[in-house]
C-alpha cells in the first residue's frame, strides 16, 4: 500500500501537523522532567511510550519533508557521498578528538591549532572535517576556528573506536556483483574477506592465538558488544518481564563476556546464570565479571561454559535460553541447526529469547507497530539504523537482519513457535520462541 498521497501538499501539510503534535508531546516530557533544551549524554534511561513514539514520528517525518522538498538529484548526490561524514566521525575517534575538547571551555572552544597539535593532523584539514561534522550537530565551532563538544559528541567521550564495518563494507559492491559469491550466504565468502585478503570468518580473526596484533581487535569487538549492549540494554531489561524470571537458570548461548546476563544478574538477584562461548572469549568474560559482579562468581550464580552452539546443547530443560546478537549473524540453514539443538535441550517450561533486531520494511506488518500515515510502516529514517545493521551485517558475515515472517519460517522449521515478539522502546525485540507441540497443546507455560 502506497502511504503517501500524490498531493505533495498534502502530504507536507500532514507531516507537518503530526510533527507539531508529536514535539508537544517531547516538550512536555523535557517540561515534566525538568529537562534542558538540549538532550544530555546517553543516560540509560527508557523513554516513557509516548515520548519513544513521538520521537520516531519526528524523525521520520523531518526526513520525508526533506525528501519532499530538496530537489530529487541533490538528495541523492548527499547520500552517495555520505560515507564521508561517517570517514570523518572514524578520523576524528581514532584521533581521540572527543577527549582532547573535554579539556576546552565549552563557551570557548579549542583553537584548531592546538587540536592539531595535540593529533599531528593538518590544521586546515582537520578544519574541514570538524566543520563537516558540526553541520550535522556533531562538535560545535563556538568561534570561528574553535570547537567545543556538543551534546551529541559529548556522549562518547571516554570510548574507544572501532572499525572493522567500515573497512569491511567497501567492497560489498564487488560481492554483491560477482557471479558466484552473490548467491552465497557463507560466511567465508563476504566483503569482509575480499577487503581484509583473508580467509577468515570474522570470529575466526579475533581469535587472538592467530596473530598477536588482532588482540586489540579481539578486545575491541569485545567492547562493542558491551557499548552496544548498553545502547540497548535499559529497554531490553523494562520491555521483556525479566522479573517473573527471578530464581530460574538462563543460559546465555554464545554469550560474550555476558554483558546482557550481568545486567540481568544485578536485577535477578536469584537467578543462575550459564555463559557459554568459546575459551578465549569465556576468559575475558570471568575477568569481567570478577570486576562488575564478585559475588556472583564467589557464590557461583554464573557459571563459564565452553561449548560451541553447532552442538547439542548440554545444559537441559533450562528456564531460558538467550541468544542476543547472535542468530543475525548467521544463514537461515545454521540457524535452524543452533535453534534445533535448543529445542532438543528444552522442556516445556523452557523458552528461547532472542534479542536482535526485527526488520520492519516500508510496508505494515502485523505483528509490529506501523507508524500512522504518511510516515511510511516503519517509520522510515527512525528505522534506518536498523536497516545499516542489516547491511553492516551482509557485509562481514553474509548474516542478516529478519522481518516477523522470516522469524516465523526459521522457527517453523526448528519445530518451534513464536510465542510473542516483544518489541521494546529501542531498536531491539525480543523473539519469544517455545516448542510448537507444547503451544498447541496449552501447556507452555506462560510468563
Ligand atoms: C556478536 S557476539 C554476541 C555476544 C553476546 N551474546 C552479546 O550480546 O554481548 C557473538 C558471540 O558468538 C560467539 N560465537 C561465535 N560462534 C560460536 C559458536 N559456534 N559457538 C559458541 N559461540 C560462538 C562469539 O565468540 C561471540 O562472543
Amino acid at each position: 500500500m502506497n502511504r503517501r498521497s500524490s498531493n505533495k501538499a498534502e502530504t507536507l501539510r500532514s507531516l507537518i501537523r503530526m510533527l507539531v503534535d508529536a514535539s508537544e508531546v517531547i516538550i512536555k516530557q523535557w517540561d515534566a522532567e525538568d529537562q534542558p533544551y538540549l538532550p544530555g549524554p546517553v543516560t540509560g534511561q527508557v523513554p516513557s511510550h509516548e515520548l519513544f513514539e513521538a520521537r520516531r514520528i519526528v524523525l521520520g517525518a523531518c526526513d520525508m519533508c526533506a525528501d519532499l522538498v530538496q530537489d530529487p538529484l541533490e538528495r541523492l548526490c548527499e547520500i552517495s557521498l555520505s560515507f564521508l561524514p561517517a570517514r570523518a566521525l572514524h578520523i576524528v575517534a581514532e584521533a581521540r578528538i572527543f577527549d582532547i575538547l573535554v579539556e576546552a571551555d565549552p563557551s570557548l572552544g579549542m583553537d584548531i591549532q592546538d587540536i592539531s597539535h595535540r593529533t599531528g593532523i593538518n590544521a586546515g584539514k582537520l578544519l574541514r572535517v570538524l566543520r563537516c561534522l558540526c553541520s550535522l550537530h556533531i562538535f560545535a565551532e563556538v568561534k570561528p576556528n574553535r570547537f567545543a563538544n556538543s551534546s551529541t559528541s559529548q556522549a562518547v567521550v571516554g570510548n574507544d573506536p572501532g572499525g572493522m564495518s567500515y573497512t569491511g563494507s567497501w567492497k560489498l559492491p564487488a560481492i554483491l556483483t560477482h557471479s558466484v559469491k552473490t548467491h552465497s550466504y557463507s560466511q567465508r565468502e563476504t566483503a569482509f574477506q575480499e577487503a581484509f585478503q583473508s580467509d577468515l570468518t570474522v570470529f575466526e580473526y579475533l581469535q587472538p592465538e592467530r596473530a598477536e596484533t588482532r588482540r586489540l581487535e579481539s578486545q575491541t569487538f569485545s567492547l562493542a558488544m558491551v557499548g552496544l549492549g548498553q545502547l540497548n540494554r535499559a529497554s531490553i531489561l523494562v520491555d521483556y518481564p525479566f522479573q517473573l524470571l527471578d530464581g530460574t537458570t538462563i543460559v546465555d548461548v554464545g554469550g560474550g563476556v555476558g554483558s546482557m546476563s550481568l545486567e540481568l544478574a544485578k536485577k535477578l538477584p536469584s537467578t543462575r546464570f550459564i555463559l557459554q562461548d568459546s575459551d578465549h572469549v569465556l576468559q575475558q568474560a570471568s575477568t569481567v565479571w570478577s570486576q562488575e559482579l564478585p559475588e556472583a562468581v564467589r557464590m557461583g550464580r554464573v557459571q563459564f561454559m565452553s561449548h560451541d552452539f553447532f552442538t547439542a546443547q548440554p545444559v537441559k530443560g533450562a528456564e531460558t535460553y538467550l541468544l542476543r546478537y547472535i542468530l543475525h549473524a548467521w544463514s537461515d540453514e545454521s540457524c535452524v541447526t543452533i535453534l534445533k539443538h535448543l529445542k532438543d535441550a528444552m522442556s516445556h517450561r523452557s523458552r528461547i529469547l532472542i534479542a536482535d533486531h526485527v526488520l520492519h520494511s516500508t510496508v505494515e506488518s502485523e505483528l509490529l507497530k506501523s507508524a500512522p500515515a504518511p510516515l511510511p510502516a516503519n517509520y522510515g529514517v527512525a528505522h534506518m539504523y536498523i536497516n545499516m545493521h542489516d547491511l553492516n551485517i551482509m557485509s562481514l558475515m553474509n548474516g542478516m537482519e529478519r522481518t516477523p515472517d522470516q522469524w516465523h519460517a526459521l522457527a517453523e522449521r526448528a519445530g518451534l513457535v513464536i510465542a510473542r515478539i516483544w518489541e521494546c522502546r529501542s531498536s531491539m525485540c525480543i523473539t519469544e520462541m517455545r516448542l510448537s507441540e507444547d503451544y498447541q497443546e496449552g501447556r507452555g507455560s506462560k510468563l
